[in-house]
Parts: C-alpha cells; sequence; structure tokens
C-alpha cells in the first residue's frame, strides 16, 4: 500500500467515525430516556455557566432583614436562614457542584487510563506494582479516607473532590488494563508496529479506541457518585459553609425543615435530577454504542430498492431457471452488503452469477477485496452476523440455500449439506485446526458423526486419509497435536478432513497462500489430483492466475464485488475480453517469457495440458 492509500484509508476510517458518532449521538436523542438525560445535564449545564448573569445576587450576600422569606419577585425562590437568596445559591451550587464532579472525574481518569494503557500493553514491572498499588487503595475505606482528607485539610470540596477522584481511579485502571489486554496481542497492533508506529501512536490509534466508549460510560456514572458523596459530606455538615453548593443548601434546608421545607426541596430536586440524569446518560451511551455494533440489518425490500437505485435494469431475485437443477452448485445474480452507520448498504458482492459442475473445477479469481472470500462464504453459509444478501439466490444440488427472497443465507437448509456434502479447505491452517485436541481426535469426531461409522473405523480412515494426502509418518501426525506439525502438514491435514466425509464439492479458500512457495507446488498437486481422482466439483478462491491456469477447468474473475468475465480458462487465457483480465494477466506475465502454447491455435487435448503444465 501507499502512503497515499495509506493516508486516504486513514481518512475514510476518520470519516467512519464521524458517520459512527453522529449515529451514536442520533440514537441516545432517539432513546426517550437519553432525551431526557441530555435535556436535564444541558439545563444544568447551562445554569451554571450562565450563573454570572441568571442570579440576582452574589450566593453569599445575606439580607439579614429578609430571612426565610417566601419566594417573591426579588427572590425567586425565596431567602434561607441569613437571608441569602436561593434562586442564586441554587445557580452557583450547580457550577461549584458540576466542576467539583469533573475534577473528581478527570483525576480519576488522568491517574487510571494512563496507567491501565501502559500496564496493560507494556505488563511487566509497571504492570505489577501498578497491581499492586490500585489493591491497597481499593482496599483502603473511601469514607474514612474522605474524613481523614477533611481533617488534614480543612473543608474545601477541591481537595475532598481529588482525594475522592484518587480512590475512584482504580476503577478506570482495571476496565482499561483488561481492554488493552484483550488487543494487544491483536495481528493489527502486531502489523502496526511492524510498519514502524512508535508504540505511542499505536497506543493512540489503535488501543485508546477500544477503551473510548467504556470510558465514557463509566465518567458519566463516576460524575454521578462524586455528586452524591460530595453532597452527603456537605449534608452532615462537613463542607465549606462559605462556599455555595447543592450540598451545602441540602444541610442548610435541613436544618429548617419545619419552618421552610421548600429550603431543602431545591438542593435535593437539584441533586436527585442530576444524578439520576447522568446514570441514564451512561445507560443510553451504552445502548446506542451497543446498537452501533449490531446495526440493523436492512429488510430485503429497502435494499432492493437501493439495489435498483445503484445498478438500474439488473433483474431482482431471479429465481433458478427450471433445467439448471443438474448444476452442483448455482450462484444467481447474488448480491451481499453490510449495513452502515449512516443507514446504507455497502455492496461487497454485486449480481454474481456462475455455477459449478460434478468434477469441475472452478476458479474465481481477483484482486485482494475483490469480493471472492464473501462469495464463496456466502455459499458456505459463513458470512459475518452483520452480512446481509441483498440480492440473488444460491441452489446447491436442485434446492435453495439461499433462495430469491432471503436476506440471509438459511443455516438449516445448508446444515443438510454442510460438512457433509460441501467441505472446506481455508486459507490459514493452524488457526482452523483447534489447539486443545489432537489432529486424530479433530479428523475422526466427523467422520462418526457424518458417516454413521465406528470409531475404529473411523480411524483406519482417518490414517489413510493422512497416507492419501501425503503425510509420512500418519500415526504420529494422528496423535499430535496443530502446534506440533508443521504449516503444509496442517494444511494437508484440512484436506484430508476436507475429503475424510466424501464430499461432492470443495471450497478452498486460497489453499496455499499461507504456505511456503515449495510447500504451495505439493498442495495444489495434491488438490489436483484427490480432485481427479473423487472427482468432486472444487471452488478454488485465489489471486494467482497461475494456479487458476494450473488447476481450473473454468475461472470467474471479479472485480470491486462484481463479476467481469466468466468462461473457459483456456479462452480467457487466451483471449480475455474484459480490460481487468487483461491487466491482471499482463501483471502476472510481466517479466515472463511468452505463453507461446497459450496464443497457439492449438486447442487440443494435449494443448490444453501443456498449458496447465505452463502454469503461468
Ligand atoms: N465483516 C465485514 N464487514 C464489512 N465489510 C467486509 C467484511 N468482510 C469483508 N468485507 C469487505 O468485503 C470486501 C470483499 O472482501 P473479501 O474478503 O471477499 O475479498 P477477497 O477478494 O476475498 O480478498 P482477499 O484475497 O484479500 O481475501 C472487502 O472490501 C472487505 O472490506
Amino acid at each position: 500500500m501507499s502512503e497515499i492509500e495509506v493516508l486516504a484509508d486513514q481518512s475514510d476510517v476518520g470519516q467512519k467515525g464521524t458517520v459512527v458518532r453522529s449515529h451514536v449521538i442520533k440514537k441516545i436523542l432517539k432513546n426517550p430516556m437519553g432525551l431526557i438525560a441530555v435535556g436535564i445535564l444541558t439545563l444544568v449545564v447551562l445554569l451554571a455557566i450562565l450563573a454570572n448573569v441568571l442570579a440576582p445576587f452574589d450566593p453569599n450576600f445575606a439580607n439579614i432583614g429578609k430571612t426565610l422569606a417566601n419566594p417573591d419577585s426579588t427572590n425567586l425562590l425565596g431567602t434561607d436562614s441569613v437571608g441569602r437568596d436561593v434562586w442564586s445559591r441554587l445557580v452557583f451550587g450547580a457550577r461549584t457542584t458540576l466542576l467539583s464532579a469533573l475534577l473528581c472525574a478527570a483525576v480519576a481518569v488522568g491517574i487510571g487510563l494512563p496507567a491501565g494503557l501502559i500496564a496493560g500493553y507494556y505488563a511487566g514491572k509497571f504492570d505489577g506494582v501498578a497491581n499492586w498499588v490500585v489493591n491497597i487503595l481499593m482496599a483502603l475505606p473511601g469514607i474514612i479516607v474522605l474524613l481523614t482528607v477533611r481533617a488534614a485539610f480543612g473543608p474545601s470540596v477541591w481537595i475532598s473532590m481529588v482525594a475522592f477522584g484518587i480512590l475512584l481511579s482504580p476503577g478506570y485502571f482495571r476496565l482499561t488494563r483488561t481492554a488493552v489486554q484483550s488487543v494487544r496481542n491483536e495481528l493489527y497492533v502486531d502489523a502496526a508496529r511492524v510498519a514502524g508506529l512508535s508504540d505511542a501512536s499505536i497506543i493512540a490509534r489503535h488501543i485508546f479506541s477500544v477503551v473510548r466508549a467504556p470510558i465514557i460510560i463509566q465518567t458519566a456514572i463516576v460524575c454521578g457518585v462524586a455528586i452524591s458523596i460530595q453532597s452527603g459530606l456537605e449534608f452532615l455538615g462537613l463542607g465549606d459553609p462559605t462556599v455555595a453548593t447543592w450540598g451545602v443548601m441540602l444541610s442548610e434546608g435541613f436544618k429548617n425543615v419545619y419552618l421552610n421545607p421548600t429550603l431543602l426541596l431545591w438542593p435535593a430536586l437539584a441533586i436527585g435530577l442530576t444524578i439520576g440524569a447522568l446514570v441514564l446518560l451512561g445507560n443510553a451511551v451504552r445502548d446506542a454504542l451497543e446498537d452501533a455494533e449490531k446495526i440493523k440489518p436492512a429488510k430485503r425490500g429497502s435494499v432492493a430498492a437501493l439495489n435498483s437505485r445503484t445498478a438500474p435494469g439488473r433483474t431482482q431475485n431471479e429465481a433458478v431457471a427450471a433445467g439448471t437443477e443438474h448444476h452442483l452448485v448455482k450462484v444467481s445474480h447474488l448480491g451481499v452488503g453490510y449495513p452502515q452507520a449512516d443507514g446504507s448498504v455497502k455492496k461487497v458482492v454485486d449480481d454474481v452469477s456462475f455455477h459449478v459442475d460434478r468434477g469441475e473445477v472452478l476458479g474465481i479469481v481477483g484482486e485482494s477485496g475483490s469480493g471472492k472470500s464473501q462469495t464463496a462464504f456466502s455459499i458456505l453459509g459463513l458470512l459475518p452476523e452483520a452480512a446481509r444478501i441483498v440480492g440473488g439466490s444460491i441452489q446447491f444440488d436442485g434446492k435453495y440455500t439461499v433462495a430469491p427472497t432471503d436476506d440471509s443465507v438459511s443455516q438449516s437448509r445448508l446444515s443438510e449439506f454442510r460438512g457433509k456434502r460441501i467441505s472446506y479447505i481455508p486459507q490459514e491452517p493452524m488457526s482452523n485446526l483447534d489447539p486443545a485436541f489432537t489432529i486424530g481426535h479433530q479428523l475422526v469426531t466427523p467422520m462418526v458423526r457424518v458417516l454413521k461409522i465406528s470409531k475404529s473405523e473411523a480411524k483406519k480412515r482417518a490414517l489413510k486419509l493422512l497416507d492419501d494426502v501425503g503425510i509420512r509418518f500418519p500415526e504420529k501426525t494422528f496423535n499430535a497435536y496443530p502446534h506440533e506439525v508443521s504449516g503444509g502438514m496442517a494444511q494437508r491435514v484440512l484436506i484430508a478432513g476436507a475429503i475424510s466425509c466424501e464430499p461432492d464439492l470443495i471450497i478452498a479458500d486460497e489453499p496455499t497462500t499461507a504456505l511456503d512457495v515449495t510447500v504451495q507446488a505439493d498442495v495444489l498437486d495434491l488438490i489436483r489430483d484427490l480432485q481427479k481422482s473423487l472427482n468432486v466439483g472444487v471452488i478454488l478462491v485465489t489471486h494467482n492466475f497461475g494456479v487458476v491456469a494450473d488447476l481450473c477447468d473454468r475461472v470467474a474473475v471479479m472485480q470491486d464485488g462484481r463479476m467481469v468475465e466468466e468462461g473457459d480458462v483456456r479462452e480467457i487465457l487466451r483471449n480475455p475480453q474484459d480490460p481487468y483480465t487483461q491487466k491482471l494477466l499482463g501483471s502476472m506475465l510481466e517479466g515472463k517469457e511468452p505463453m507461446t502454447m497459450l496464443v497457439s491455435a492449438g486447442a487440443s487435448a494435449g494443448g490444453a495440458d501443456n498449458e496447465k503444465e505452463a502454469g503461468l
């Protein structure tokens, strides 16, 4: 990928992030609880910001001649026991209360987040020491610490909130550390390291994004807790009486509850509503983020409408034509899409049609991202949960696995075939074998279940299969765990597994990509030999025209989710019609001797064999 492509990719990620953010905000506002919470908090924040404008008096100005007065035009909510304006104290109290809660959250995040990021990412000594400190902090009784701080430093609300923030920081530390540990060994983090990104960039770009959402949710809750603790301490008379806060007002109101109950009512309402709104906001953010993760699948109808806009003239939901039942697999006008946060559907496979017959090898070729695997996964029913079938149908042996009106692959219909008559050879042999079980166990279990044979018979078959796929010591490999064999052997084991239940169709998704070049040729030879001897249909997904020339009878060329050309391999190699196919072939042939046998008129069987042997 060139630098420009990387930058384009990043800007795309940025745009996507903006779309997701605006989607989350919309979701919060659509949720009635979220809307109420945002409304209340906006009001409180406005009160706090505009306190100087909205309050007619200084919060500590006392009119001794007008104590415990009822509301009038001068004192909108009346006065307290020393003649201070309740409304002015309430709006200034909003400012102090909110700022001190934010201070508490900032201290907790400021300590817990970086410490959690470093401990989770680097582990080692820092992690050990940080854990030790966190355990001590968590063991401290919070209220006793706060009372001690009050006794040592006086009644300052700011100092108590800093202390409380320190006490709450372990929650952020643990949250962050666990999240970071879960992603630090992901391949994309390794890739970023290999690409030369500094640790700070990796943490900022790849790791921080994982913890951002839970931190926001936790912060909303922490602000609520800070307000309640702060108000509680002040209610007990431990606050600073010279600073107008809701807690101090609550304490004052309680002392005069029999003389003027509204003195208690206003701060209690303000505290209750603000804490409630913060908790509701936290819940609404969580719900919105969960929704964003599993974006609602669009209904086939609405997607169909989108198709007709984006691909005018395309036949919708064409049913498999009568007389095509004899095809082993028939894919008709298949479309696969992913619903996006902004409500659109990103099509990754569009209007793809082909068929495979028994004993035939179809190659699906195209550059990375052209939709080859998504097409293969549609036949296998292995598409991710978010994927939608947005058009077309798939038929296996005369039966639909995706009927023309389906918007997903029918797992119940497919279970009749998958693992029994349709098998799969994956791209990454190692990650497709379960490290907890021996290779023998992983070969025997499906045979016992599908072929209904005894374990001992299945073992005999497994040993024979391992021998057939070229494993030199079948018994040893049978008893080995996946980590004890090489990548090439693991792929042979998977090929043995793929043919073990006598399938009619094998789907091989770039079966040699993860293997050493020398092993690639062996594995391809093996697939070719097995295909011929078992007379199975094969769909071979590859980006390599050489492999296509070597193995396939027909080829489908894909570009950007669409099939640009399909036909007999020799015909297409000799006379590619589509400019993209010509380009693909051109890039394969660059710097190589002209393939005279491909352009010669000799289309005899012998010629065909020669072509295949030439392997581009
Ligand atoms: N889970 C997903 N969500 C959204 N888009 C996806 C998802 N999986 C794949 N895609 C997109 O589908 C497109 C086709 O992917 P596919 O894996 O079929 O490509 P491919 O041709 O097999 O490429 P490769 O040879 O690299 O495997 C790509 O643009 C990819 O980004």
